[in-house]
Parts: structure tokens; sequence; C-alpha cells
């Protein structure tokens, strides 16, 4: 069948209105639940990927190395969108892996509203799994739905977990009721083992007293680059431009540079510590926005306006190379005292946090387990590549667990 045909069952994408397709539509729901019997008689997995950004390509990169050396279960791709794009069979049939994102680009087809592609999901011949490669809150907000109807979600979004209180309480509600898996390891950290270490300790019945570290890929590239333990670094408005071209920021980098990408991360891992964190914005975050810049109306406007504004950041770097440190952006969660904080401060040019490369995290748990030398997780915190392998290893884990 065509890619991106519609069917007139209720419960899935509806578009045909003539009684010549109408009657066109029984012989293929006919031919559908022949083909859902047989196909359900297999052992296969449906994957539906919202989002091709820099994550979501490189997601569908390893979903297909993935698919070609893993038999069973099949993986099928039978759903993939952008915002204004989308690519699906009615029937279910595949969406071919190869050339995916140009075909994507080329469709015709926009996509369906989102609980249409849920009650597709829900009504496929075996098990399926919604992989959300975007930052929409829109997507984010219907997770309860998808995972009351059995579907599982995958996704490296944060605003699902770092939102309203109530929407965290909803999604793993649902997720129990309905037994639907939800995995969210590249919500912090990208690819780093940070959420899976973080639940292991605390399922395993460690007493986790602090969280504190480098929670950004791109504040720690902007300040290892702006602000480096040896030389002078460049600009400050030049490295947020290398930023974002190397796909390190979120797809607006005033996101990063205002503290809420990291306020989002640290909610997730207060929660998850036990703390019930309202929200991103209930805790000191200190935003790099200049006062004069807050008003920009879009992520462009802003970074044409930035290096007006540098001299703002060559006094906060001065202030510390006075004091004989370096500057740079961090975050901290004391469980114990139930604090949360995200801000700058000045460090030793010896110390881990000073001495990071690249987009690298560092993330230090303390534990009653561990004593004074904390569980230390460190590595790139951010990359379409490393933050997809977070994606793709959440998928395998799903897969293991619903087929
Ligand atoms: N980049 C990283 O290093 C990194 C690391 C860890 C986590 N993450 C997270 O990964 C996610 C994706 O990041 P990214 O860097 O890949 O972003 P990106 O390059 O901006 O890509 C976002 C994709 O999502 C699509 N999209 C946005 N809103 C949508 C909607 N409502 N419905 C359907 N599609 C929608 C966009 O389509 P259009 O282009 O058509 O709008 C685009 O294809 C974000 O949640 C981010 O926080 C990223
Ligand atoms: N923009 C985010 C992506 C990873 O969540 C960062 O730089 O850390």
């Amino acid at each position: 069948m065509e890619q991106g045909v519609l069917s007139k069952h209720p419960s899935r994408f509806t578009d045909a209105a003539s009684p010549l397709l109408a009657s066109t539509l029984h012989i293929r729901q006919f031919g559908k639940v022949l083909g859902g019997i047989i196909m359900a008689a297999t052992n296969q997995v449906f994957v539906a990927v919202i989002g091709a950004g820099g994550v979501g390509k490189a997601f569908l990169s390893q979903l297909r190395n993935l698919a070609s050396h893993k038999p069973s279960p099949k993986l099928k791709l039978c759903y993939i969108s952008t915002s204004r794009k989308a690519l699906y069979n009615d029937d279910y049939s595949e969406v071919n892996m190869e050339g995916v994102v140009e075909a994507l680009a080329n469709s015709s087809k926009t996509p369906p509203a989102l609980p249409q592609v849920i009650d597709y999901l829900a009504a496929a011949p075996a098990k399926s799994i919604l992989v959300d490669n975007t930052s929409s809150q829109d997507v984010a907000d219907q997770y309860p739905l998808a995972l009351s109807r059995g579907v599982s979600i995958v996704t490296p979004n944060k605003k699902a977990f770092s939102g309203s209180y109530q929407l965290w309480q909803a999604i793993f509600t649902a997720a129990a009721t309905s037994g639907a898996k939800v995995y969210h390891e590249s919500s912090v950290g990208a690819g780093l083992p940070v959420i899976s270490t973080l639940k292991d300790l605390v399922e395993t019945g460690d007493k986790v007293t602090k969280i504190e570290g480098v929670f950004s890929g791109t504040m720690s590239f902007l300040f290892n680059s702006f602000a480096p333990t040896e030389g002078a670094g460049g600009k400050w408005s030049d490295e947020v431009k290398k930023a974002k071209n190397l796909g390190y920021t979120e797809p607006d980098p005033r996101d990063d540079l205002n503290g809420l990408d990291v306020a989002r991360k640290l909610t997730i891992l207060a929660r998850l510590a036990g703390l019930a964190v309202e929200s991103p914005t209930s805790f000191p975050v200190q935003s790099l926005i200049p006062k004069e810049l807050e008003s920009c109306r879009s992520g462009d406007e802003f970074l044409d306006k930035l290096p007006a504004f540098d001299q703002q950041m060559e006094e906060t770097k001065a202030a510390a190379e006075k004091v004989g440190k370096v500057v740079r952006f961090v975050g901290s969660i004391d469980v114990a005292a139930n604090k949360v904080k995200v801000g700058l401060e000045m460090f030793d040019r010896s110390h881990p946090i000073a001495a990071l490369k690249g987009s690298d995290n560092i993330i230090s748990f303390y534990t009653e387990r561990y004593g004074s030398n904390p569980l230390i997780v460190q590595g790139a915190g951010a990359g379409g590549d490393v933050t997809a392998m977070g994606v793709t290893a959440d998928l395998i884990k799903v897969v293991a667990q619903i087929s």
C-alpha cells in the first residue's frame, strides 16, 4: 500500500469521505484484520518516531542498524513525523528505514493530531513504542494517554518529567496500570548512565544525600572554551554560536543560557531521589541571558544581538581570574535539606569540574554506601550520536520487556 494512505476506521486516521472510498475501505479493513492476525502471529514490535532533528536522525540511523542485526523481535518502523511532515502506512506495513529522512522531507502528508497517532499505535497488531525525539511540551502532555493505551514511551525529551508534578504522577500511574514502559535516560546527561544509576541506588536501598556537578553539555562546552584553565579562551557569543552549530544546544539556545535546561534535569533527578519538586522554577536558577535581551522574540534575534553584551561575561570571567579561579555553571541537589540550586560558581583550576573538556558532564552521587567518595559519572553530555545511543539503549530495554 502507498505510504500515507488513511483509513475510515474510527480509531485510526480518517480523511476518506466518498461512498466509493468507504466500500474500498471495507475491503481494506478485511485485509487489515487478516494481515493483523498474520502479523501478530510473528514476533514483532512497532516503532513510531516523532522528531527527526539532530538526535532524531542519529536515532534513525542506530535503529536501522539495530533492526538489521536483530531478527527477533522484528522492529518495524510504522510512523515518523516532524512538526510539518509525516510518513505512515494505514495497514501497518513497514516504512522503509533506508532513506527515511529524505522520504519524510518529500512527503506530502501532514502529521495527524497526536491522539489519533496514539489510537493508531494502540490498535497495532503487536506492541508498539513511541519514540519522542522532540522537545515539545505538547507531545510530552500526551504520554499519560499513550501509556494508558498500552503504548510504551522512549524519549530524551525533558518536558514530561520536569513539567508539573501532576504530569509526572499521571505518567507513572498510567504506566503502572497498563504495564506499558517509559524510559528517558537521555533526558539527563545525554547517553550517560545518570538516571539508571540513580534508580539503581534508590531501588537497592541506598540513601542518596547529595547530587552535584555539571549537567549541561552546552554550558560545559561554553565555559571550557570561553574560560579554559590554560590560555585566553574565545569570545562568549562566538562560543554560543559554535555550541549551537555542534548540535549541543536546545532548539532555542536561550533555553540553555537561562539555566532552565539544567533546572529541568535537576527536577528530574530530585524527583527520582524522592523529592516532590513542583517545577523547574520552584528553586533558584541563575540566568545568563543579558537583561536587555530578555525581550528578544526569537533565538536568531538573540544570537544576532548577543555580541554587543560579551563584556558582561568577560567581567564574570575576570572576577574569577583575579582570585586564581575559573567560573563554571553547576547545579546541586541537597536531598536531606530539600534544596536545589543552579548557577555560576568559581573553582580552583585543578578541580575536576574546572578541568572538564568539550561538552563533558560530571555528576557526583553522594550516598550512605559510597560515603565521602562519591560515585561519579562523566563523559559527553550533548550531541546527536551520544544522545541517540541513550535512546536506542532504552528502546532495546523496552523491547526486551514487552515482546
Ligand atoms: N541535542 C542534544 O545534544 C540533546 C541531548 C540530550 C537530550 N536532547 C533532547 O533531545 C530532543 C531533541 O533534540 P534535538 O537536538 O534533536 O532537537 P532538534 O534538532 O531541534 O529537532 C527537533 C525535532 O523535533 C521536531 N518537532 C518539534 N516539535 C514537534 C511536534 N510538536 N511534533 C512533531 N515533531 C516536532 C522538529 O521538527 P520541525 O523541524 O519540523 O519543527 C525536529 O525534527 C530534545 O528534547 C532535547 O532536549 C538533546
Ligand atoms: N542542550 C542540552 C542537551 C542535553 O540535554 C545540553 O546542552 O546539555
